[in-house]
């Protein structure tokens, strides 16, 4: 569906986009995420039409947009800066696209009628946008950017500007609604779990250049490198000289996966993979954290840096107590190195 091809975007010297390679499958929901300047939105805008690419191109179907202007590529947009038309009614702004496209005044309320029972706002069409809430305002956005059957619609920070609660309830819908509708998305987001509950594959980006990407269960098990273990809130990361099945750090002796690349390396452990067991308490809880059925322990080793390991709440131990721990091998991952 969507080829973006060596694509490169300088502003001055910096090449803020840089030779990126991505695919979008019809029917995939790819999401993009990153740190804030990392190139997520230049992307998005390179594949509208919105930001000219200094290298590379970008393919829909199989032609090549370059020189296509934004409103003949057949996408649909949903930014964060694309507000809606506070002079038109709900009716109105749904059935923009549909207008520029010369669409009859019957196809439109037909169109405009099935949009809005689709978005969950059945018989909306007159009502004021300003009158609306957050969320209702998203919808409206949602279906304006859907009436004109886009091949390819694309979320700038979909649900940004609303609260964690309504975020998480609209995600679970959005989800459903694109499946139900087989909508080809590539969305950004800055939001992790939004991220991660909405999308099929996901696309971590580090400095205009990708630096993994793969199924969300995928990504979230096997980070690639130190700067996707960090960014996904992984924190316990070591320097280590694997061996084997073996790694020697100074948290100790660790078992890592079968296969696990060798030598010199930097450790991940996620919280998941590390038990607390009564011998040799050379460990001291340092704080705890409530996680729901779990609590996050914050572990000081005699030497190194910090362990946090996720224990569920009936055995985690109290601030200051001293403890031993293990490493259960399927929760360690040998890190790769960082895109230069
Ligand atoms: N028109 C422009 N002129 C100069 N620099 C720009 C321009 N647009 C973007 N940039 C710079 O390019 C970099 C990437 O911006 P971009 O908006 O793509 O990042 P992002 O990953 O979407 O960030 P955020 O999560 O903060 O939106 C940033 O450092 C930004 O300052």
């Amino acid at each position: 569906m969507l080829s973006i091809e060596d694509a490169t975007v300088r502003f001055g010297q910096r090449a803020v986009l840089d030779a990126v390679d991505l695919e979008v499958a019809e029917h995939e929901i790819v999401c993009v995420l990153g740190p804030s300047g990392s190139g997520k939105s230049t992307m998005l805008r390179a594949v509208a039409g919105l930001q000219p690419l200094d290298g590379g191109r970008v393919l829909l179907g199989d032609a090549d947009q370059a020189g296509v202007p934004v409103h003949r590529r057949g996408v649909g947009l949903m930014f964060q800066d694309h507000q809606l038309f506070p002079q038109r009614d709900v009716g109105g702004n749904v059935a923009f696209g549909l207008r520029m496209r010369g669409a009859g005044k019957a196809e439109q309320a037909e169109r405009v009628r099935e949009l809005l029972d689709l978005v969950g706002l059945p018989g909306a069409e007159r009502r004021s946008v300003a009158a609306l809430s957050g969320g209702e305002q998203q919808r409206v956005a949602l279906a304006r950017a859907l009436a004109p059957r886009p091949r390819l619609l694309m979320l700038d920070e979909p649900l940004g500007q609303l609260d964690r609660g309504l975020r998480e309830r609209l995600v679970v819908e959005l989800r459903q609604l694109f499946g139900r509708l087989g909508t080809t998305v590539l969305a950004v987001t800055h939001d992790q779990g939004e991220a991660f509950a909405l999308a099929d594959r996901l696309v971590v980006m580090r400095d205009g250049r990708i630096a993994q990407s793969g199924a969300p269960d995928e990504v979230w098990r096997r980070p690639a490198s130190e700067f996707v273990a960090r960014f996904l809130g992984f924190d316990n990361v070591v320097t280590a000289r694997v061996t084997g099945t073996v790694a020697q750090t100074v948290w100790g002796k660790v078992p890592v996966p079968d296969g696990s690349p060798e030598g010199e390396r930097r450790l991940l452990v996620r919280p998941g993979g590390v038990r607390l067991v009564e011998s040799r308490p050379v460990w001291t809880v340092e704080s705890r954290t409530f996680r729901g059925s779990q609590v996050l322990v914050r572990l000081r080793p005699a030497e190194g840096p910090a362990l946090e390991a996720e224990i569920p709440l009936r055995e985690a131990p109290e601030e200051g107590a001293g403890v031993g721990v293990e490493f259960r091998a399927e929760d360690v991952v040998v890190l790769g190195d960082d895109i230069p």
